[in-house]
């Protein structure tokens, strides 16, 4: 398993994801406004990871709390508006507070080092509940595939998006012991391009057969038949099952259903959001215009130029077969009671 973050004497070490595939590069964060920032500027991405970051970085702020006892409520206040402000779209990062607010809450007449202790006990219990939740979704994924199955997938929703083995990447991974996989088509997923630098380095360093095709030619191998399932991670689920994913998911939704190509989303349960009926109260990070404008530094085209740079879609549920969660495959009407 990639370790994408981990705790280390007093601080949170991170995976640099934005230094990848070329470099491998942890950050050791001593406190929590650097975890803050690395998940705004996406060096820790990926739903579940950053609902575990952010659950570090809230021990961490009590652990290195300096100040009075009576003023620690308003400081943990602060660094859990702090997390909550940094992505929207990502149920996880506030199921992740929220199950942290509990803690804190529970233990409000302890002292600072007690509540921090329990604060880190319980980042570090979700993040092994989340590999084994994902690989009970790899599990069950798995059997969703026929052998010698042709998988596409887009962004990463592997090892780098989770606490070490993946959502979708952990079907895969699930697919590939049992020698099912005989292909991952991996979209590059312009414009952070995480499919061609993270997916492809994590499917490479398991030997596991990838292409990478630009986010364009997914039609193309749709229609050449060279594809058994489209298998795609998640950042919000409705209960109604429409899905908040990577920009160019909503996409590959259509094309897939065009082309009688089923379409599964992988995803933890506190993926899912029962407070909202569909996706249409889903709020879509809009993130930086340059990220689209630039490549690696570069202007690839007129600096000027107005952006739209929404970094989520909504796929409607009627376009997925299926949602496979660690409590089983669910398949319509989903969550709605
Ligand atoms: C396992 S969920 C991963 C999910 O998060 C990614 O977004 P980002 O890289 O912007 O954090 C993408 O939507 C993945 O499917």
């Amino acid at each position: 398993m990639i370790d994408a973050i981990y705790w280390e004497n007093e601080a949170v070490v991170i995976l640099d994801q934005n230094k990848l595939p070329g470099r491998v590069e942890y950050i050791r964060c001593e406190e929590h406004h650097a975890l803050a920032h690395a998940i705004r500027i996406l060096q820790v991405r990926g739903a579940p990871l950053i609902g575990v970051t952010a659950a570090y970085g809230l021990a961490l702020a009590v652990i290195k709390y300096r100040g009075s006892r009576s003023d620690l409520k308003a400081y943990y206040d602060e660094a859990e508006q702090l997390f909550a402000s940094t992505r929207p779209t990502a149920v996880n990062l506030f199921w992740a507070i929220t199950r942290m607010r509990g803690v804190f809450d529970r233990l409000a007449d302890q002292d600072v080092e007690q509540i921090g202790a329990a604060l880190l006990n319980e980042a570090q219990a979700m993040f092994v509940e989340d590999q084994n939740i994902n690989i009970s979704i790899g599990n069950y994924g798995q059997t969703l595939l026929p052998k010698n199955a042709r998988v596409l997938t887009i962004c990463n929703a592997g090892a780098l998006a989770t606490c070490g083995y993946g959502t979708a990447l952990g079907v895969i991974r699930s697919a590939q012991q049992q020698g099912k996989i005989s292909q991952v088509w991996a979209c590059e997923t312009r414009p952070v391009l995480q499919g061609a630098r993270l997916t492809v380095w994590e499917l490479m360093q398991d030997n596991i057969p990838v292409k990478l095709i630009t986010d364009s030619m997914a039609a193309y191998v749709m229609g050449q038949k060279e594809l058994d399932a489209v298998i795609v991670g998640a950042d919000r689920i409705a209960a109604n099952g429409d899905t908040a994913n990577k920009i160019g998911t909503y996409g590959l939704a259509v094309l897939a259903a065009y082309h009688q190509i089923p379409f599964y989303v992988a995803a933890p349960m506190s993926t899912v959001d029962l407070s909202i009926s569909s996706g249409e109260q889903i709020p879509i990070e809009e993130r930086n215009h340059d990220e689209v404008r630039r490549m690696r530094g570069e202007y690839i085209t007129v600096p000027e130029v107005e952006v739209f740079n929404p970094a989520f879609d909504v796929t409607p549920q009627a376009l997925i077969k299926a949602i496979i969660t660690e409590k089983g495959i669910v398949t319509p009407p989903f969550f709605t009671k």
